[in-house]
């Protein structure tokens, strides 16, 4: 480590730069291990120079009877070099699976306060070492080409565009980068826990050979989603109601069509994951069919939700009082709210209707909404000194 050079605050503008515009409040993932702390004190003196602020979110997993100390201490530290910052407590069950769970978990959080604070972007401070990782380790579980590209610098997520910045950055300068900082970092005793795959990779030495392999299939898939990008503007229409009207003859069947059409199909019918390539190569040959929750028309014109997988998404989001389904036989009457839209989507539409008899009362994507739900919904949402009902509005 020793002889390391700290990143300089110039050298940290370049990095962010292509990475912007940027709006004034900036959200950082701190650890306070040393690549998040590290992460925090160059974005902190970043942003200042331009007017802008940083804000710290600290997740604080709860899987050590200390952890909660810790994170309090950290945010007063940082406070104290006059740092915004907020403690995100996620009080995770112990049992399998834990490091997996703890990632998805830290990310939902990190990104749900990062909407509730109004911070358009999300900076994390993996760095060249965990590239180099992440590469090796999805080389030994066979990952494909695009896999093994890796972690990329910026990934698009719907509160807030996650950033990595010091991505091409070796850890020991990070570490450097906290001389002369008054916050000492923290080691997290799990990153040396030889039951984590991870933690046996990093013990296993210098991985840096791998990096050059990983830059160079995150080059290639650069210029694929390029491609993916040319070709969806071309052949796709992406619909509000969550379809997809398509040009089969301009999609094609080569490997921009495999990809752009299984991020479609991801985006259609909703799963976590898209399809296996073979698949899709399969399901483009056929010109039809079913495939990851999605339908694929007959006549190769649209991509649908497979029925029930549009309501999926609504799950957990039934105001109360109400039951979710499709629209079903109800799309009749509202065809004409519609006529763009094929049958199957229609149909397919979730719709919240009365428990008991049944009665339409809102279809979110036909902006239909029942006259008798609606006054519910005001008096729910009715400002202080008594609901707001139609008799304010009588004569
Ligand atoms: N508990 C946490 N709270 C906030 N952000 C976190 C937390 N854990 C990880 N992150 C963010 O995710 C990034 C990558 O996580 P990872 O687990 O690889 O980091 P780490 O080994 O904890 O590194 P460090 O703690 O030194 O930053 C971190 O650099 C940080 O930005």
């Amino acid at each position: 480590m020793a002889g390391a050079k700290p990143v300089t605050s110039a050298e940290f503008a370049a990095l962010m730069g292509p990475l912007g515009p940027f709006s004034d409040l900036i959200a950082v993932g701190c650890s306070g291990g040393p690549d998040s702390l590290a992460l925090t004190r160059l974005a902190d003196a970043w942003a200042r120079g331009r007017g802008a602020s940083v804000l710290a979110l600290i997740v604080e997993h709860g899987l050590r009877a200390e952890s909660a100390a810790e994170a309090a201490s950290l945010a007063a530290a940082l406070t104290a070099q006059g740092i915004a910052t907020r403690i995100l407590p996620l009080g995770l069950p112990a049992g399998p699976g834990l490091q997996e769970r703890a990632r998805r978990a830290r990310r939902a959080a990190l990104l749900a306060a990062c909407a509730e604070a109004g911070a358009l972007h999300l900076l994390l401070g993996h760095h060249a070492g965990d590239q180099a990782e992440t590469v090796l380790f999805r080389a030994l579980r066979g990952s494909g080409e695009a896999g093994l590209a890796a972690m990329s610098v910026s990934t698009v997520a719907a509160e807030a565009l996650i950033l990595r910045p010091l991505l091409s950055i070796p850890k020991d300068r990070l570490t450097a980068s906290l001389e002369g900082w008054p916050i000492r970092p923290f080691q997290d005793p799990s990153n040396a826990d030889p039951r984590f795959a991870r933690a046996r990779l990093r013990a296993a030495g210098d991985t840096s050979g791998v990096l050059a392999a990983g830059g160079a299939f995150g080059r290639r898939r650069n210029r694929l989603a390029a491609a993916v990008a040319d070709r969806l503007a071309a052949a796709v229409r992406l619909l509000p109601e969550g379809c997809a009207e398509v040009a089969p003859l301009r999609l094609g069947q080569d490997a921009v069509a495999r990809r752009l059409m299984g991020a479609l199909i991801r985006a259609v019918g909703g799963r976590e994951h898209g399809p296996a390539e073979a698949a899709v190569a399969d399901l483009l040959a056929r010109g039809s069919g079913s495939l990851g929750g999605a339908l694929w028309t007959r006549d190769g014109r649209w991509l649908v939700p497979e029925p029930g997988a549009a309501t999926a998404r609504f799950r957990g989001k039934v105001p109360a009082g109400y039951v979710l389904g499709s629209l079903g036989a109800d799309a009749a009457s509202l065809r004409g709210r519609a006529r763009h839209l094929p049958a199957a989507v229609l149909a397919g539409l979730p719709a919240f209707r009365e428990p008991g008899n049944g009665k339409l009362a809102l279809v979110p994507h036909l902006a239909y909404l029942d006259r008798e739900m609606s006054v519910r919904l005001t008096t729910v949402f009715a400002p202080p000194g008594g609901p707001v009902t139609e008799s304010h509005f009588a004569e």
